[in-house]
């Protein structure tokens, strides 16, 4: 039963889902009222943008393939003199978080409506967030201008992503859906959400690291990421995030890989605060701790577990903690320094996750919701 108060909020977005549905481009075009679309994708897959302009035949107005990690302002410029070059009135993102944080930085700053043709499990497609990079400094916001208006869910194209990176980008995914399910303003729906999403991918990356060509397990993960994604952009998440950013901004280490080896720990370090919530995560991926649930399958699935392993310096774990610091978000249990850097370190040597031993009363700063 429902005993927290909370609230609710949902947006308006068409998802089309299942094998086949990138043949509705165009009609969902049509239904924008769109008849001039550029195409965005990053260099290496400008074979697939224009297996799509294609498609579009009359209705696309060009292909920008200068998609790149984390926005850099210069791509974001170069980006919107295209679409307004090529006289757009609306655009399509074909690819992972990179490609649909491009199609976002331009939607930003005129009235384009995006359609999104995810081919990873980042979930950036359901968000209203939009992160760019300048100066050497991220920044991310929310605004719902950004927001997909239509999104187009074709398990055929996730068939080319490499298992490696279909494994730590449904890692991501599951980040989001663990964090949704401690939020401080989570619930009861976007529980539901997220421990569904977590449940699909728990049993989805198995089977798509046994069989990558597994059109159902395909599916399944992509049905896990569209859930996840929408738990991100409908709640706020907490200090996993926050170390993502940190780390991955400051450092320029690899967001989906970053977030398969820094999940577990900070699952452990939130354990106590956040009971309720670890039990969900435990029971979606069918083990006994939600830590040692992903930090095993990541392992299992022969991801990184190790900061050190994916361009991390271990001298660096000193600012990276200092940093994270700075602006904390709200977490269940709070951000101190000497557990923080403790994480860090856990995380840096790879080291199974332990819930540790709360050396204070956990006073939380936020209150565990039961969604
Ligand atoms: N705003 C939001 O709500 C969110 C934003 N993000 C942002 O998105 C970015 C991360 O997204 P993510 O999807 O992990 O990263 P990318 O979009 O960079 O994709 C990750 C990798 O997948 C490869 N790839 C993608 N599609 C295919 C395909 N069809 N076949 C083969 N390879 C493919 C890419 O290859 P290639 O380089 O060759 O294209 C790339 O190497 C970050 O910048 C992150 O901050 C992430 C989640 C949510
Ligand atoms: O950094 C962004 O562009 C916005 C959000 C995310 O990347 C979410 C995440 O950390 O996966």
């Amino acid at each position: 039963m429902q005993n927290q108060p909370f609230t609710y909020e949902s947006r308006a977005q068409r998802v089309l889902f299942g094998a086949g549905t990138l043949a509705q481009a165009p009609a969902e075009l049509e239904r924008m009222g769109a008849h001039k679309a550029l195409v965005l994708c990053t260099a290496p897959q400008r074979a697939q943008a224009e297996a799509v302009a294609a498609l579009l035949g009359p209705r696309a107005a060009g292909i920008f393939d200068g998609a790149v990690m984390h926005v850099p302002m210069a791509s974001a410029e170069a980006a919107r003199a295209a679409a307004a070059q090529a006289g757009a009135n609306a655009l399509v993102a074909v690819g992972g978080g990179s490609t649909v944080g491009l199609a976002k930085a331009i939607a930003l700053v005129s009235p384009l409506p995006v359609l999104a043709i995810p081919t990873t499990y980042a979930g950036s497609e359901m968000t209203p967030i939009y992160g760019l990079t300048e100066n050497g400094l991220k920044r991310t916001g929310r605004d719902v201008r950004v927001l997909p208006r239509s999104v187009l869910y074709d398990p055929e194209l996730t068939l080319a992503l490499p298992v490696g990176l279909s494994v730590v980008s449904g890692i991501n995914a599951i980040a989001h859906a663990a964090e949704g399910l401690y939020a401080a303003d989570g619930n009861p729906v976007m529980g539901l959400m997220a421990a569904e999403g977590i449940a699909a991918l728990g049993r989805a990356l198995p089977a798509l690291h046994a069989a990558p060509h597994d059109l159902h397990a395909r599916s399944d993960a992509l049905y896990g990421a569209w859930l996840c994604g929408l738990v991100l952009g409908s709640v706020s998440m907490a200090l996993h995030h926050k170390l993502c950013h940190t780390l991955g901004g400051s450092f320029n280490l690899p967001h989906a890989e970053l977030h398969t080896v820094v999940l577990p720990h900070v699952l452990a370090y939130n354990a106590k605060a956040a009971p309720h919530a670890m039990q969900r995560i435990a029971a979606a991926l069918g083990t006994a701790d939600a830590a040692l649930g992903v930090h095993t399958l990541a392992r299992r699935l022969g991801a990184p577990t190790a900061l050190r392993d994916i361009g991390m310096r271990e001298e660096d774990l000193d600012k990276a903690c200092a940093l994270a610091l700075r602006d904390a978000y709200p977490n269940p249990r709070p951000i101190e320094a000497a557990p923080l850097r403790n994480l860090l370190q856990e995380a840096f040597e790879g080291a199974a996750p332990r819930p540790p031993n709360l050396s204070t009363t956990p006073t939380q700063q936020t209150t565990e919701t039961t969604p």
